[in-house]
């Protein structure tokens, strides 16, 4: 491996996934954490003196945001001035998972001193998820709807959590790119425009409740992963037994297929909604091509293009293709 880009004094170990950059462990976790405050800057995610309620489940994506927050809270004290860092984590009732699950969510308390609340589902809807599950579903494998059950459950919970700490508390969720793009794809499937609308939205602030960020949203997946390993960062890696029927699944088979051909798919999926809801979706004015009349933007027309190429160097250059 040659040495990282940046720094040139150390081996370089990862590949950036979307700048190709090789860098070394410190680089790139410096750089990823860099990352996530330039994008809070960016869109005002964190105002002066906010408190934030972190969603932590003890998954990857929520323990890396969470310390992610701490270092940069810390490094900037100036720009994140009186900015308090809490926790809550919900327990849905899952057996075998969100038990061992909470165990890393106690454990990174402990490392990061924060205050934390725990909002039960059993506690708020009389019933576990688990129990949920049995009285709808009599055929144990049948687990089709749970996750959305459960995301309506968990997002009430989330939010009852925040509360309990202050009405103005910004709720901080560990969602990544990937999980945006599959959002935007799935609002897309259901044809459902409203949410469609707010998939590519940094803030999420109804005006009734607790305004909602997602500073990870441009980290992919690969990202969270390669930090959380450079960093050591805690996390129970163990799915949740109810992952299998998501509908989620064929949105994230579909961005993986295609995130073999184009590494920046999920920030493209995202970044067509928010250029969309801008209005700047509709791209540049449209001329006539001079050579043929063709509706076209430039001069020429890239049928005509190929129709003057002279060699295999300029067909290429006009399909914007590389030689394999
Ligand atoms: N049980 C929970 N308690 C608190 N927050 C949660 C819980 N489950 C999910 N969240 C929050 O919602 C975000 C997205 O949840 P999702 O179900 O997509 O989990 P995920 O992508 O596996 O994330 P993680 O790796 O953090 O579990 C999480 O990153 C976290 O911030």
């Amino acid at each position: 491996m040659p040495n990282c880009q940046k720094c040139s004094a150390a081996p370089a170990v990862v590949r950036h996934q979307f700048t190709s950059e090789l860098l070394c462990s410190t680089c790139f976790t410096n750089q990823f954490e860099q990352e996530v405050h330039d994008h809070i800057q960016k869109y005002n995610l964190i105002p002066k003196g906010s408190e934030v309620v972190i969603g932590v489940s003890g998954g990857k994506d929520s323990s890396v945001l969470l310390t992610v927050l701490h270092t940069i809270v810390n490094q900037y004290p100036d720009i994140y001035q009186n900015v308090i860092l809490r926790m809550c984590a919900v327990d849905e009732g899952i057996a075998g998972y969100r038990k061992e699950s909470l165990d890393v969510v106690y454990e990174l308390q402990k490392q990061f001193g924060l205050e934390l609340k725990v909002v039960a589902f059993k506690d708020r809807f009389e019933r576990s998820l688990d129990e949920l599950m049995t009285t709808l579903h009599k055929d144990p494998e049948d687990v089709s709807l749970a996750c959305s059950y459960c995301g309506l459950l968990r997002r009430n919970c989330l939010s009852h959590g925040a509360q309990l700490f202050s009405k103005e508390a910004l709720i901080a969720t560990g969602h990544n790119a990937d999980d945006q793009a599959e959002t935007v794809l799935l609002n897309l499937i259901r044809g459902d425009y409203q949410k469609l609308k707010r998939s590519g939205d940094q803030i999420v602030d109804l005006g009734v409740g607790n305004p909602k960020i997602k500073p990870m949203s441009y980290q992919s997946q690969k990202q969270i992963v390669l930090y959380a390993h450079h960093k050591k960062v805690k996390y129970f890696s163990t799915e949740c037994p109810y992952a299998v029927g998501a509908q989620r699944g064929v949105a994230r088979r579909y961005i993986q297929g295609a995130s073999t051909k184009d590494k920046r798919v999920v920030l493209k999926i995202q970044d067509s909604i928010t250029d969309l809801k801008r209005g700047e979706g509709r791209g540049p004015e449209m001329n006539i091509c001079v050579e043929c009349g063709a509706a076209l933007v430039g001069s020429v027309c890239q049928c005509c293009q190929i129709k003057q190429a002279e060699n295999e160097i300029q067909l290429r250059k006009v399909l914007k293709t590389k030689k394999v």
